[in-house]
């Protein structure tokens, strides 16, 4: 069974008597351990896809099961339980905590939402880092590391709770192409060692060619489904 199913996904937004419709129509299913990209122009809806599917947005119509649950019909507080359950989140302006060293920006997460030990907390906060490679800027402030290294601190911290799925909007849109291409890659180590399934939007074609999986969102509709396998594009 697919970990994220989509199911005749509609969505509009409605302002005053203007009603915008954001997505039309989307059927999408998401094996587990897959790197999945939505590509298309601004506005197409991907953001809103993403919230659907991050529990912080409901459809119009249609429903979304994600990890065996129905999540478009929980209420606020059990859509909140469920994502710090079930979801990581990575952000494009990486939103870590200035006031907090790399170390307890990671362990923020573990504090706010699971009831581990604190031993196992440790133990789960170095095991992220080390699989960042960041265990030796653990006391450093998020003003002190560089662009790069601070997405993999919200790699590391988006990972910690160990999530069925991370969910992330344009992550390397802030990052030069090597760096970008760096947080893909480890997306991909993350995604091996883990078995996490990565589901992310981007503007970046090298970056689309990273992906196991590609869905082009335009005007609100899927307009093309294609697999990346081995290089080559199979059509899906
Ligand atoms: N909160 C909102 N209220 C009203 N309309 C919205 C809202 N959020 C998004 N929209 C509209 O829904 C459509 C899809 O927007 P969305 O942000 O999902 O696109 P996007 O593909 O993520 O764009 P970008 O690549 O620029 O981030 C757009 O027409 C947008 O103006």
């Amino acid at each position: 069974m697919a970990l994220i199913e989509l199911s005749d996904i509609s969505k509009s937004y409605t302002i005053g008597h203007v009603s915008q419709q954001a997505l039309t129509h989307i059927t999408i299913s998401i094996d587990q351990g897959k790197l999945v990209t939505f590509v298309g122009p601004s506005g197409s809806g991907k953001t809103t896809l993403l919230n659907i599917i991050g529990c912080m947005d409901k459809p119009t119509q249609g429903e979304v099961r994600v990890a065996g649950t129905r999540v478009d019909t929980l209420d606020r507080r059990q859509a909140a339980k469920f994502r710090g359950e079930h979801l990581g989140f990575i952000f494009q302006s990486f939103n870590l905590i200035p006031v907090l060293s790399v170390y307890e920006n990671v362990e923020y997460p573990l504090l706010m939402i699971k009831r581990v030990s604190a031993t196992e907390r440790e133990a789960r906060v170095w095991r992220v880092l080390e699989a960042v490679g960041m265990t030796a800027f653990k006391d450093k402030m998020p003003d002190q590391i560089s662009g790069g290294q601070k997405q993999r601190v919200a790699v590391a911290r988006a990972l910690v709770t160990n999530p069925e799925v991370v969910l992330a909007d344009e992550p390397t849109a802030n990052l030069d192409q090597a760096t970008a291409h760096k947080i893909i890659t480890l997306m991909r180590e993350m995604r091996d060692s883990f078995g996490t399934t990565f589901v992310f939007s981007t503007h970046d074609p090298r970056i689309v060619e990273h992906a196991d999986v590609v869905h082009t969102i335009e005007d609100g509709r899927l307009v093309q489904d294609s697999t990346f396998l081995s290089g080559g594009i199979a059509h899906a």
